[in-house]
C-alpha cells in the first residue's frame, strides 16, 4: 500500500478559484486587494518566490507592487519605507522578505509593519492573537498546513499532532493552529531525546525544521499523515523537503510531496490574507 498523495498545487488553485470570486465582490464595492512586496538584496531563491507571489496577485487581479532595494540599503532607509505603505490607502498587505542582510535587526522590520497589513502574521500583536484565539491575519505557511489538512478529510480534531521545529513562522504558529483544531499537539527540536519513537506516535506529523530527508520510515506510524514543511535547496539544484519521501510512502497514509505540497499554499495563503485585510480595510 502506497500513501496518497496531498497535491498541494491542486488545493491551493481551488482556493484560489474561491478567492476570485471574493475578489470580484469586493472590486464591485470600489476597493482592489493591494500587496507590496519589499526585497532587501539580490537573494537568488528570493527571487523566483518574489516572482511566484507577482504571478499570483496577477492571476487575482490584485494591485502588486514589488520593491527591489539594494543590499546595502539602511535599516532606516527600510522602515521609512514602510512607514510610507503603512499609510498607503491602496496598500492592504506588507510583506518583506527574509532573511534580511545582516545589519538590519529583523525585529526592528517586523515590529514596525502596521498590524493590520501584516499578512505574514509575524508581528508579536499577531502573534498574541493567534495565541489566544482572537481573530488575526495568520502565519501563510502554518495556515496552508490546516487547510491540507481541512481538505483532504483528515481533520486535526482529537488526533495526536506531532510537530517538529520550533520556529517562529513554521513549528511555534503550527502547534498553535493544530491545539486550536482540538489536537493533541507534541512539539520536538534539535534537543528531544528518542525523537522518533515519538514522531512514531503521531496521527499527523508536521515537520519544518530544515534538515533534508531527515524522517525516515522508522519515524512514521503506518497511516499517518505526513506533512512536509521543508524547502532545500540541494546542491544539484532540485528541492528536497526534511522527509525522505520515498523511504516513508509505503507506509503513510497521506503525504505532501516538496515540490507541490505546502509551497504552493503558502502563496495562496498570503492572497487569502491580504484579500481579508482589503475586506477589513472598509470600514
Ligand atoms: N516575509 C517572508 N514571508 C514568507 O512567507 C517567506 C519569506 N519571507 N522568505 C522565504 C520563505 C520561503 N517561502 C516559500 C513560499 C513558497 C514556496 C513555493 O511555492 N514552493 C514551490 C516550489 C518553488 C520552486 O520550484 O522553487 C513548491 O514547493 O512547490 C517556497 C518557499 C516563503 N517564505
Amino acid at each position: 500500500m502506497s500513501a496518497q498523495i496531498i497535491y498541494g498545487k491542486q488545493i491551493s488553485d481551488s482556493i484560489r478559484e474561491e478567492l476570485i470570486q471574493e475578489v470580484e465582490q469586493l472590486k464591485q464595492q470600489g476597493v482592489t486587494p493591494g500587496l507590496v512586496v519589499i526585497l532587501v538584496g539580490e537573494d537568488a531563491a528570493s527571487q523566483v518566490y518574489v516572482r511566484n507571489k507577482a504571478k499570483a496577485c496577477e492571476q487575482l487581479g490584485y494591485h502588486s507592487e514589488v520593491i527591489r532595494v539594494p543590499a546595502e540599503t539602511t535599516q532606516q532607509e527600510l522602515l521609512a519605507l514602510i512607514g510610507k505603505y503603512n499609510e498607503q490607502q491602496n496598500i492592504h498587505g506588507i510583506l518583506v522578505q527574509l532573511p534580511l542582510p545582516k545589519h538590519i535587526e529583523e525585529k526592528a522590520i517586523i515590529d514596525a509593519i502596521s498590524v493590520e497589513k501584516d499578512v505574514d502574521g509575524f508581528h508579536p500583536v499577531s502573534v498574541g492573537n493567534l495565541m489566544i484565539g482572537d481573530d488575526a491575519l495568520l502565519p501563510c505557511t502554518p495556515s496552508g498546513v490546516i487547510e491540507l489538512l481541512k481538505r483532504t478529510g483528515n481533520s486535526p480534531a482529537g488526533k495526536h499532532a506531532v510537530v517538529i521545529g520550533r520556529s517562529n513562522i513554521v513549528g511555534k504558529p503550527v502547534a498553535m493552529l493544530l491545539l486550536r483544531e482540538n489536537a493533541t499537539v507534541t512539539i520536538c527540536h534539535s534537543r528531544t531525546p528518542n525523537i522518533a519513537e515519538i514522531a512514531r506516535q503521531a496521527d499527523i506529523l508536521v515537520v519544518g525544521v530544515g534538515v533534508p530527508k531527515l524522517v525516515k520510515k522508522e519515524w512514521v506510524k503506518p497511516g499517518a499523515v505526513v506533512i512536509d514543511v521543508g524547502v532545500n535547496r540541494l546542491p544539484d539544484g532540485k528541492l528536497c523537503g526534511d522527509v525522505d519521501y520515498d523511504d516513508v510512502l509505503d507506509v503513510a497514509g497521506w503525504i505532501t510531496p516538496v515540490p507541490g505540497g505546502v509551497g504552493p499554499m503558502t502563496i495562496t495563503m498570503l492572497m487569502a490574507n491580504t484579500l481579508k485585510s482589503a475586506k477589513q480595510a472598509r470600514r
